[in-house]
């Protein structure tokens, strides 16, 4: 009897603390086909999603963190790039947010022009400064030197998530590398990095872990408390990016 009662207090205390972890909610943002929907399925299921569809509303999916003995879990958001799939939901994408993934195509100088408008956005919406704000260029493994002025140059990257205070990454959802690359160039150059999708996602925990508790009530307030659009349309055929 007493074995048993002792056996399952443990099971108790055991399903607690492997129930007892931090959410936050992690936004992903950017135009349409820079690889939101591919890039958070690579950071939650370790694949690179083939076939993706056009984001209507918002997906989420979620990643389990333990950063220095922490349990933190990521609520990534994934939202609709295309203005007439993500307008009634604007409101939603922002409420109670944590953290924003701003991301572009390191291959389409048009997205990364893009992040200006979507900054803006962010900043009518969300509560300020001290959200953490986190700059991804994806599809590195389309990055071609012989097409330099047709891509966006690292350089240019890193001193626009300079100016905007972002920690910056860049990185592909397709062929991710399997070890952090910070090479040094010749000729007075920037260096050129490129990182692991791994390292995304701890950057994110590890200073998120560093906020300041969420409260239950926001954690409640995002935890399904309302109906999400997440209907797929037919795949896209053409990605008119660039
Ligand atoms: N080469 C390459 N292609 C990628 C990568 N990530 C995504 N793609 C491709 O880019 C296209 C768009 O990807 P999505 O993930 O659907 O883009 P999205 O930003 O979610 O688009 P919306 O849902 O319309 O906002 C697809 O054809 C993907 O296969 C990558 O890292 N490298």
């Amino acid at each position: 009897m007493e074995s048993s009662l002792e056996f399952s207090n443990s099971l108790g205390s055991v399903s607690s603390l492997l129930t007892r972890s931090r959410t936050f909610k992690v936004l992903v943002i950017g135009d349409s086909g820079v690889g939101k929907t591919c890039l958070t399925h690579r950071l939650c299921a370790g694949q690179f999603l083939s076939r993706p569809e056009a984001t209507i509303g918002v997906d989420f999916r979620e990643r389990m963190l333990d950063i220095d003995g922490e349990k933190i879990k990521l609520q990534l958001w994934d939202t609709a790039g295309q203005e007439r799939f993500r307008k009634s939901m604007v409101q939603h994408y922002y409420r109670n947010v944590h953290a924003v993934l701003f991301l572009y195509d390191v291959s389409c100088p048009a997205s990364f022009n893009s992040l200006a408008s979507w900054i803006e956005e962010f900043r009518q919406h969300s509560l300020g400064q001290e959200i953490p704000r986190f700059l991804v260029g994806n599809k590195s493994d389309l990055r071609d030197l012989s097409r330099a002025n047709d891509q966006v140059s690292q350089e240019r990257a890193m001193s626009f998530a300079k100016a905007h205070s972002m920690m910056f990454f860049e990185t592909s959802a397709k062929n991710p590398p399997n070890k952090h690359i910070n090479r040094q160039q010749g000729d007075g150059q920037a260096p050129y990095q490129q990182d692991k999708v791994e390292d995304i996602v701890i950057a994110v925990g590890a200073k998120l872990k560093r906020q300041k508790k969420p409260s239950t009530a926001n954690a409640l307030a995002y935890s399904g408390s309302f109906k999400v659009l997440n209907k797929k349309r037919p795949e896209k055929e053409v990605w008119t990016c660039c």
